[in-house]
C-alpha cells in the first residue's frame, strides 16, 4: 500500500492507497514543534483506530510547503514505515512544463494538483485551491503550467479583522442568509463570504481571458482544499469541487516514479 503526506501551512493530509482507490484519508494539525517519534505515534495510532496494519505500506510520497516540518517527518517515515519517502521536488517526474521565472520556486502543492488534474480532465484548466493561502493555477491542455495567482486565504483574511479591530469578533465561517446584515458577526460573515466569492470570479475571469490569447480555450474550473465547499456554492466560476486532487496527485507521481 502507498501512503501520501500533502504538508500544508494549516493542515497535513494524510491518504492510504491501495492501487488507484483511496482506503482512507485523515486530516492532522501541521506544527514544526511535533519530533519524529511524536509524529510516528499520530500516524501509527491512525493506522490502528481505522483497523490498517502499517507495516503494509511499501512506499510513501511527500509533497511539503513547509521545510521546518521535513527533518521530523523523513526521519519518521524512514524509522517506523522503513521506506526512502519520495519528496516531490527538482528532479521528480510530473509530466508538468512549469513556466514561472524560477520553477523551484512555485509551491509543490500546485504542482502536484496540476499533476492531478491535467491527468484527470486532460484539457485546459484552473485550479483553484483553498488552502491557508487561496491558490489560482492556469494549466494548458498538454500540461503546461502557465502561473496562476495567490491570495490570503478565508481563514487569515477574517482572523486580520479580529486581531486588527478591537470591536470585531472572531467569527465562525458560514453563510449568513442575506449580504446585508443587522448584526457584526453575519456582517463579518456577508463581508468575507460573498466578497471572497466575488474575488474568485475576478480572477478566474480574468485569467480566462489570458488563457485564451495563449489559444487555451475554455478552461474548466475545479476547487479543493479545506475551504473550498464554502465558497463555490457562492462563485459562478468554478465547475467542479474535487476534494481529492492533491492526493490523487500524490498517487501519480509515485506510479510515474516508480
Ligand atoms: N473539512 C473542513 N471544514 C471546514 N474547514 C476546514 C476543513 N478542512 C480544513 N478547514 C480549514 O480550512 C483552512 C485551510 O485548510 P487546508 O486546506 O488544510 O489548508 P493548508 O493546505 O494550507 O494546510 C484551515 O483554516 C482549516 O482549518
Ligand atoms: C502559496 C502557498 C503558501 C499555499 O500553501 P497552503 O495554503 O496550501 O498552505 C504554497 O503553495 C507556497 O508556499 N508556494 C510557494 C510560492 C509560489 O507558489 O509561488
Ligand atoms: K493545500
Amino acid at each position: 500500500m502507498l501512503l501520501v503526506f500533502d504538508v500544508g501551512n494549516t493542515n497535513i493530509v494524510l491518504g492510504v492507497y491501495q492501487d488507484k482507490k483511496l482506503v482512507i484519508d485523515w486530516r492532522i494539525a501541521t506544527t514544526t514543534q511535533r519530533t519524529a517519534d511524536e509524529y510516528g505515534i499520530v500516524v501509527i495510532n491512525l493506522f490502528e483506530k481505522a483497523g490498517l496494519d502499517y507495516k503494509d505500506i511499501d512506499a510513501v510520497v511527500v509533497s511539503s510547503v513547509v521545510p521546518n516540518i521535513m527533518y521530523s517527518l523523513e526521519h519518521m517515515i524512514r524509522k517506523y514505515f522503513k521506506v526512502e519517502p519520495l519528496v516531490v521536488g527538482p528532479g521528480i517526474k510530473t509530466g508538468i512544463n512549469i513556466k514561472y521565472d524560477n520553477p523551484k520556486e512555485v509551491g509543490a502543492d500546485r504542482i502536484v494538483n496540476a499533476v492531478a488534474a491535467h491527468d484527470i480532465y486532460k484539457r485546459p484548466l484552473i485550479i483553484v485551491d483553498f488552502g491557508t493561502a487561496t491558490t489560482f493555477c492556469a494549466v494548458g491542455k498538454n500540461g503546461d503550467y502557465y502561473g496562476g495567482a495567490i491570495t490570503p486565504g478565508i481563514k487569515i483574511a477574517s482572523d486580520a479583522l479580529f486581531e486588527r479591530a478591537a470591536k470585531l469578533p472572531r467569527i465562525e465561517l458560514i453563510k449568513p442568509p442575506t449580504v446585508i446584515c443587522k448584526n457584526t458577526v453575519q456582517s463579518m460573515q456577508s463581508g468575507i463570504i460573498y466578497g471572497y466569492a466575488g474575488l474568485v470570479d475576478n480572477i478566474v475571469t480574468k485569467m480566462k481571458e489570458e488563457m485564451r490569447e495563449l489559444k487555451e480555450e475554455t478552461p474548466y474550473v475545479v476547487a479543493t482544499g479545506g475551504l473550498a465547499k464554502l465558497i463555490a456554492t457562492e462563485s459562478k466560476t468554478i465547475d467542479e469541487i474535487n476534494p481529492y486532487l492533491t492526493l490523487e496527485g500524490l498517487r501519480i507521481i509515485y506510479e510515474k516514479n516508480r
